[in-house]
């Protein structure tokens, strides 16, 4: 296909297919709110190029669902390598479609030659490496939950392979673990252009490494991901009992460390809680530096929500962002996600947005929200009351096992349902320190597998911690 926009007349039909494949990647609900109103604007110099009615729509599908609009157009449009999405009237209308909307031009939206030439280079280099473009150290705002895990990260751009290695990241969902590992991989293509940085998640390891048997080009496979400068594998729990793709894993780590390239790690979970897991990855694991990130307090939160609200040019009262951070604790995934809703729903009615709207736009999440936060002491006095033993015991020093048991259930409820550090849990239970909360998490765990009486109690406590 020739270059130029004015061949939006044309290709309607292309993206009406586009359309249909998006359908089937993205859910109903993100496709009525990302993608309905975006229009195809054409393809210049192997880019296709979309137009979205807003900035929001604009960073959010590049944030979240680039790979798939990618997928979706490069499976329609065979000369297209790339996709750019631009903002409608940003651009500057200057023309009409068929159908009377208005369509960008977005020749007005484009840098100088060279700034452009560099960027492209830079932006090439970032998608190969797997990352996603948002999750910078500059985007990254840092509170005491992830001062230590935010300053390893930047240590390990600094100094790759040397030092801190592997890096091991842990804790509990949408918490920045993932953004903070591709950090470091986005510092490092820009500082040296030439590094080979891999980011995957372990479920595409796993799978690859399978297809790679599969086809019998299993040196193909080993050769890509042990060659690599960096390598960034998210969500390791998912290795959990699955042991060929263990012993894989295993020797591309040794090969790599052994060679002093970086491996970083992140897991929702301390490596030793990794069910079914070799006891020498576990040591492999733990062997470099292990940071836990932990839930933002609360004005870690409003900072985040400024930021996003800056970064995303929306203008939000500070009395709903307080009423967001003080609602969404947990995840930061989900307070964005609050954020984006009212966000959104603040530039397609045009109005500002009040506490009172958000309480009734955001009811479903703010419900979940408050259900997901179960309290260390709700789980002691639950706990005791289960047991039969005295609520002062859950922080005593007593240690006979009609009580030292009930108490490590309570610190094995307390890690599963609260987003309490360990050493949160250890001081809530009469100042232990970390490791007696592992020790007994691990053998509540344990014993769960093999009394079926016990794992019924521990379900009876927790739905009643949760009514
Ligand atoms: N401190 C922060 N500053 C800015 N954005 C953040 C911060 N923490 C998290 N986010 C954002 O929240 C979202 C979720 O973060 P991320 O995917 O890194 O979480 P995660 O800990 O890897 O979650 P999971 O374990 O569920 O994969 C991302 O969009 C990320 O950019």
């Amino acid at each position: 296909m020739e270059g130029g926009f004015g061949e939006i007349l044309t290709t309607s039909g292309g993206w009406e297919s586009v359309c249909e494949s998006l359908r089937v990647m993205v859910s109903n609900d993100a496709f009525q709110r990302w993608f309905r109103a975006a229009r195809w604007l054409g393809v210049e110099d192997d880019i296709g190029t979309i137009a979205v009615p807003g900035e929001i729509h604009q960073v959010w599908i590049e944030t979240n669902y680039l790979p798939e609009l990618t997928m979706a157009v490069t499976g329609v449009f065979e000369d297209v390598r790339e996709v750019r999405v631009v903002v409608g009237e940003e651009s500057g209308v200057t023309d009409h479609s068929e159908d009377g909307s208005p369509t960008p031009n977005i020749s007005q939206a484009r840098p100088t030659k060279a700034a452009a030439l560099e960027g492209e280079a830079l932006d090439r280099r970032i998608k190969a490496a797997g990352l996603n473009p948002a999750h910078t150290f500059a985007s990254f705002v840092v509170g005491a939950n992830s001062q230590f895990a935010h300053a390893a990260c930047e240590a390990v751009a600094k100094k790759s392979g040397v030092g801190y290695n592997p890096l091991f990241i842990y804790g509990g969902p949408g918490l920045g673990k993932t953004h903070l590992m591709q950090a470091i991989g986005h510092e490092l293509l820009r500082r040296q252009p030439g590094s080979r940085v891999i980011y995957l998640t372990c479920e595409k390891f796993t799978n690859e490494f399978i297809d790679a048997v599969r086809r019998g080009d299993i040196e193909k496979f080993r050769r890509r991901y042990r060659s690599s400068d960096v390598l960034l594998i998210d969500d390791v729990q998912f290795l959990a009992g699955k042991e060929r793709s263990q012993e894989e894993f295993f020797h591309t780590f040794n090969t790599l460390l052994d060679g002093r390239n970086q491996v970083v790690l992140t897991c929702d979970r301390p490596a030793c809680e990794i069910k079914s897991l070799e006891p020498r990855l576990i040591s492999r694991f733990e062997c470099g530096l292990t940071v836990e990130m932990q839930p933002p307090q609360m004005e870690t939160r409003m900072a985040i929500l400024k930021k996003k609200s800056h970064d995303w040019k929306v203008r939000v009262d500070e009395s709903v962002l307080t009423f967001l951070a003080e609602k969404i604790r947990t995840n930061v995934r989900r307070l964005e996600g609050a954020l984006m809703r009212v966000a959104t729903y603040a530039s397609l009615a045009g109005e500002s947005v009040t506490v009172e709207k958000v309480e009734h736009l955001l009811k479903d999440l703010i419900r979940e929200e408050a259900s997901r936060q179960v309290s260390i002491d709700a789980i002691q006095k639950a706990v005791a009351e289960h047991f039969d033993v005295r609520l002062a015991d859950m922080t005593s020093r007593r240690r006979p096992a009609s009580i030292a048991f009930p108490r490590q259930v309570a610190m094995y409820l307390s890690r599963s349902l609260t987003k309490g550090s360990l050493m949160e849990i250890g001081e809530a239970f009469g100042g232990r320190d970390h490791g007696t909360v592992i020790h007994a998490c691990k053998k509540v765990g344990e014993k769960i597998d093999d009394e079926p009486g016990l794992k019924e109690s521990i379900a009876r406590i927790e739905s009643q911690l949760r009514r």
